[in-house]
């Protein structure tokens, strides 16, 4: 096991951050994790990482304890935020982190598998924002690490400077490295992840495959102008907006048919795609606010 949660908790000052998490990270294998703002990843991974400790519970990395420089010069991190020295070159920077390790990648390699090999001699300062996050997450695997641990690592990027940044990634997890990292999208621990743990206000939601994810958090909205809520099965959670009600549900043709059936009044009936945080507040609590 290349990492380990154990009943994992962090509070701040009275407020819980993490609450009784237990993760098993196992070698070659790629874990997104995916929840809302505050749910508690950047929490989890800094316990995983040695930044922090855990107020509750225990956290092993690679079997011992990650705040251990033998165990964390086995692992690479990109935190979400990252800064550059500007005024150094790629290469510099580069060649820079790969002397903290024993057997680094080559550069050259390192700067291929990221996209960056025709930035190789501009400075830090005069990388597109893409760019500067891509070297900053090709940074986490100068040292052929075993573990990679990667928080929002394309946020903020354009759709081909995620797609180039995948294929920097998929390229590690083929030679059989392991991944954990966060998203706040679901296309992208699809993209990435063999698993994906669903983890909302410090507590785990759900474990399993993209698929099996996906289907539960496949939410829609059905919205009507009506006086009260049906009492339907397949809804999974509602809320008002004024006139206008909206029921989430994982089947709205069904819900459509059901409604149309049971007579209940209503006008003005509108589908609509819901976002990941309304799905998560139905997973959590079946009905969100
Ligand atoms: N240093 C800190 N001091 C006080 N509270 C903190 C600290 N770090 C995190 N928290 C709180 O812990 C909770 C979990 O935060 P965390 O950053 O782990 O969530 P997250 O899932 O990574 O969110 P995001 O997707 O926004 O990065 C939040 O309520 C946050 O306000």
């Amino acid at each position: 096991m290349h990492a380990r949660a154990i009943s994992a908790s962090r509070a701040f000052g009275g407020r819980t951050a993490l609450d009784a998490v237990d993760l098993d990270v196992p070698a070659g294998q790629s874990i997104g994790l995916l929840g809302p703002n505050g749910a508690g990843k950047t929490t989890l991974l800094s316990l995983i990482t040695g930044l922090r400790r855990p107020t509750g519970g225990r956290v092993e990395l690679f079997g011992g304890d990650p705040r251990d420089p033998r165990n964390r010069l086995r692992l690479g991190v990109t935190p979400q935020r990252t800064g550059l020295p500007e005024a150094l070159r790629v290469s510099e920077i580069v060649n820079f982190a790969r002397r903290h390790h024993r057997n680094p990648m080559p550069a050259g390699e390192l700067l291929e598998r990221f996209g960056l090999t025709g930035a190789a001699r501009r400075q830090a300062g005069s990388l597109s924002g893409g760019q500067q996050r891509s070297l900053t997450v090709a940074l986490a695997f100068a040292g052929r690490p075993d573990l990679v641990v990667l928080d929002e690592p394309t946020t903020g990027l354009d759709v081909d400077a995620r797609r180039r940044l995948w294929d920097g990634l998929h390229a590690y997890r083929e030679q059989g490295g392991t991944l954990l990292l966060t998203s706040h999208y679901l296309e992208e621990v699809e993209a990435l992840a063999g698993r994906v743990v669903v983890l909302s206000r410090g507590r785990v939601l759900a474990d399993g495959s993209p698929a099996a994810i996906k289907s539960r958090v496949d939410v829609r909205a059905v919205s009507m102008l009506a006086d009260g809520v049906p009492d339907l099965p397949g809804i999974v959670g509602h809320d008002r907006d004024g006139d206008r009600i909206r029921l989430l549900t994982n089947d709205s043709d069904r819900l459509v048919r059901d409604l149309i059936a049971s007579g209940h009044p209503f006008r003005d009936l509108r589908i609509a795609t819901t976002s990941l945080e309304d799905a998560f507040r139905a997973l959590t609590t079946g009905s969100p606010a």
